[in-house]
């Protein structure tokens, strides 16, 4: 496995993640936001530039956005999706391909061994966007200095640091770009097309969180920073439910712990309560253990009403963030195998949203879209909607009429 998600031994993953980790603290986050921004206003240009056109598939446009974004901190040159006349091609194309076939690499062992032998030029031939990934690398011509602003590129900081020469191969870094530009782009745009349903589905939400956003913002044009805009209770309360609704990765990745016995204290049915019986298990050092983030997302005792979008959960009776219930979410995993991309991805919701709620949704509607659409039914990496489903789709009404903003 040429990724560092991809790698069993634990050490291993730990020395190609350090090699990458620094691109992904806050504070380079911060340094990259402009690119943010930018695209986030890119995006609304390009949705609203549709107005009365025929109603489109909205996760494609947003797929748009966070690929141009990965592509370019990746790369240092985005694929540059949303200057393109229509949203596909994506990288959201070749993500999606690989999850529906997901299930049959997991039951035949080896078979991924064998795909990864096939040459590069020959997978190049049939997918479009292992070749943009191809380009890229030829663009930047394994150059180390490739930087956007003051930031070195996540690539450029693999090379430049002090992992040895086989982790530094053009085949080793594709593996590292599929897996940067995956991660970087499903979830994230899963996430909005959640919380676009849930603002254009319900006015009042909507209206909320318009009049919250708009009162530390001048300019729809020129937006608060991301830190600013995640001081907002309302606006958290609602990305908190859609990460809640949507966990990141639906299925079980198993974890082995191969120096200690885990140790598992608990309760027999229910922790709250203080009769319950104790129990202790002791898992050996060796044995695979997972998790199942849709379970504990739906946990009634912790998130009641979990299948409905419930953003009291969130708040406590000041209005402020309820930060105890943010223990029960996993949507970012923990531990050392935890989302790298996590500042990225909240960093990217947060202005996207913002732009899209200010500049958009009051001219955007829901064409033929209803809860099945969006809500979770079955696993394919990510959480997808029913296979029924025609994917959530909306359109651009006449911007020359008042936005309606009821309340
Ligand atoms: C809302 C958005 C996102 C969610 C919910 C999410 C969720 C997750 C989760 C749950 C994992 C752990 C996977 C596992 O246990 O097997 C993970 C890993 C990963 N994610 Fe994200 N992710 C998001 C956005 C991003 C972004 C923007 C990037 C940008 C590069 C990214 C890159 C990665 C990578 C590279 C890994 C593997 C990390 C490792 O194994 O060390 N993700 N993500």
């Amino acid at each position: 496995m040429k990724s560092t998600e991809g790698s069993l031994d634990h050490d291993h993953h730990r020395r190609r993640s350090a090699a990458m980790s620094k691109c992904f603290s806050r504070s380079s986050t911060s340094q990259i936001e402009h690119l943010v921004h930018l695209n986030a206003q890119k995006l609304c240009d390009k949705v609203l530039a549709r107005q009365n056109s025929a109603p489109f598939a909205i996760v494609q446009a947003y797929s748009c956005f966070t690929g141009d974004i990965i592509s370019h901190y990746c790369f240092g040159d985005s694929d540059c999706y949303l200057e393109q006349d229509d949203w596909e091609p994506n990288f959201r194309m070749l993500v999606d391909n690989f999850e529906r076939n997901l299930h049959i690499f997991r039951h035949i062992p080896g078979l991924a061994t064998l795909v990864e032998r096939v040459p590069l030029t020959l997978t190049n031939l049939f997918s479009t966007e292992m070749k943009t990934i191809a380009t890229n690398f030829k663009k930047s011509d394994g150059s180390i200095t490739w930087s956007v602003g003051k930031v070195p590129t996540i690539l450029s900081a693999i090379l430049s640091s002090n992992v040895p020469p086989p982790e530094k191969t053009l085949r080793r870094l594709t593996g590292e770009a599929v897996s940067l530009m995956g991660g970087g782009t499903e979830s994230t745009s899963a996430t909005l097309v959640l919380l676009t349903f849930h603002l254009l589905s319900n006015p009042n939400r909507h209206k909320r969180l318009h009049d919250e956003i708009s009162a530390i913002t001048t300019d729809p044009l020129q937006l608060p920073d991301w830190k600013a805009l995640e001081k907002l209770n309302f606006f958290s309360a609602v990305i908190q439910e859609c990460l809640r609704l949507l966990p990141g990765v639906s299925g079980r990745s198993p974890w082995i712990a191969t120096h200690e016995d885990l140790i598992y204290e608990g309760k027999l049915f229910s922790s709250a309560d203080s009769l319950a019986p104790s129990l202790t298990y002791t898992i050996p050092r060796g044995f695979p253990v997972s998790i199942s983030t849709c379970i504990l997302h739906t946990n009634e005792t912790i998130f009641p009403n979990a299948k409905d979008f419930v953003l009291d959960r969130w708040l406590d009776e000041n209005g402020n963030i309820n930060r105890e219930l943010e223990r029960y979410l996993l949507s970012f995993s923990k531990g050392s195998r935890q989302c790298i991309g996590r500042q990225l991805a909240l960093c990217e919701v947060y202005v996207c949203a913002a732009a899209m709620i200010l500049r958009v949704f009051p001219f955007l509607e829901l064409y033929q879209t209803s809860r099945i659409d969006v809500d979770y039914d079955h696993d394919e990496l990510i959480g997808k909607p029913s296979s029924r489903s025609n994917g959530m789709r909306v359109q651009v009404v006449d911007r020359s009429r008042e936005p309606e903003m009821k309340t």
